[in-house]
């Protein structure tokens, strides 16, 4: 099976440990649940193009642990899927997804309704007690859940089963790249998470310096905590969400702000002339962002913290320029830390760099 081979074959042994722990999942989902009741939710974005594979390679362990003798039968996974289908969909959202059911044999469902009401719809004509989704913590809607989570109060009633709950936006991009398995064109533009036509651009943070106009890959960005900066906040009731079934066409207009604090002694005693604040709005400016307020601030812990704390609940980025060192005066990331009251702790990612 060639993604359970690509996994073993990689050196990478944190893709390997969050490998084996999802597929896990997905063999447990198949050991609960009879295999006609099962429905894996695709909406051809990346989280589902992995969750596909796993489960492609989990059916295949599943079946291979009960059957040696016709383990070439089961590299595809006939599992019912269903598509929420938009009329404010990417149109290559939407080919990925027809072509990808096709290449892997996947009986499609496409639903032309709201979440609610289309697996209202679902669960009345069929039997269903699971649904894989690719839901990841950092999701908005993850919040609470663990990897087989009830749907929630007032949904109907099925079992979620999220195999890629603990992935973070790196193994995402660590799998399917190992894996060298299709995945939407978007991303190789610079959408780092898609939802409508309306409400998703691609991530500013990737866009080439050297060209302004075009952007780098989706697996280019460095800190995945940003996958989302791309995709505006739903600001009323009948915005067009990523299932937008009531959106008004083209109603919304996308706009997106920022502020800009500039850390440093030196520009406020004006022994140094802030260069990098001013060239960060410029390219702000250029992409369409709007900057609502840049703020010179001293090299002092609180001082940092008060300002994001005062800027992150209006803006949609907030830039910080300076202090960002290896000295002790360098407290641009401890006032980050105090601003949204966690600790300060060394990343994987980081280490593995380091080591
Ligand atoms: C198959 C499926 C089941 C869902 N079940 C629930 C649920 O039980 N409770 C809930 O609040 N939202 C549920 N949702 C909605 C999701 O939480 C979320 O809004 C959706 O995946 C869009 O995510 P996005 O905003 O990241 O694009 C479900 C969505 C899908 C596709
Ligand atoms: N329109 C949809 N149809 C079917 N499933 C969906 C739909 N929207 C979301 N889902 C399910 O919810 C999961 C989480 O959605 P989310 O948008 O966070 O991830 P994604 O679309 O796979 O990737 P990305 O974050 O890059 O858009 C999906 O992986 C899929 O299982």
């Amino acid at each position: 099976m060639e993604i359970d081979a690509a996994v073993r074959a990689s050196s990478d042994s944190r893709l390997r440990t969050k490998y084996d722990s999802a597929v896990y999942v997905v063999q447990r989902a198949f050991a609960l649940y009879p295999f006609e009741e099962i429905s894996f939710s695709f909406n051809g974005g990346k989280d589902s193009t992995v969750l596909l594979h796993l489960i492609r390679a989990g059916y295949y362990l599943h079946k291979k642990s009960g059957d040696e003798a016709h383990t070439d039968t089961f590299q595809n996974c006939p599992l019912r899927t269903i598509y929420f289908e938009t009329p404010c969909a990417f149109p290559e959202i939407n080919s990925f997804t027809y072509e990808t059911v096709s290449t892997y044999g996947l009986p499609l469902e496409t639903i032309r309704l709201d979440f609610k009401s289309g697996l209202e719809g679902l669960l009345k004509n069929k039997t269903t007690k699971a649904i894989f989704i690719g839901t990841r913590i950092g999701d908005p809607n993850a919040v609470g859940q663990e990897q087989f989570s009830p749907s929630s109060p007032g949904w109907p009633p099925f079992m979620r089963v999220n195999p890629i709950l603990d992935w973070s936006y790196r193994d995402v991009w660590s799998f399917l790249l190992t894996c060298k398995v299709k995945y939407c064109s978007l991303y190789d533009e610079g959408y780092t998470s898609i939802g409508s036509i309306y409400d998703t651009v691609p991530n500013a943070l990737l866009c080439d310096s050297s060209n302004g106009k075009s952007f780098r890959p989706a697996y280019m960005l460095s800190d995945g905590r940003l996958e989302r900066a791309g995709r505006a906040k739903k600001t009323n009731s009948n915005s067009a969400g990523s299932n937008g079934i009531n959106s008004t066409e083209g109603e919304q207009i996308i706009s997106r702000s920022a502020s800009v604090i500039v850390v440093g002694d030196e520009i406020l005693f004006g022994t140094v002339e802030d260069k990098f604040g001013a060239a960060l709005c410029k390219k702000l400016h250029e992409i369409g962002w709007q900057v609502s307020h840049v703020a010179i601030v001293p090299n002092e812990t609180d001082s940092v913290a008060e300002e994001v704390e005062r800027c992150k609940s209006t803006d949609d980025a907030v830039f910080l320029v300076g202090g960002l060192g290896p000295l002790h005066s360098d407290i641009s990331l401890a006032g980050v830390a105090k601003a949204f009251g966690v600790r300060l702790c060394c990343a994987d990612y980081h280490k593995e760099i380091m080591s």
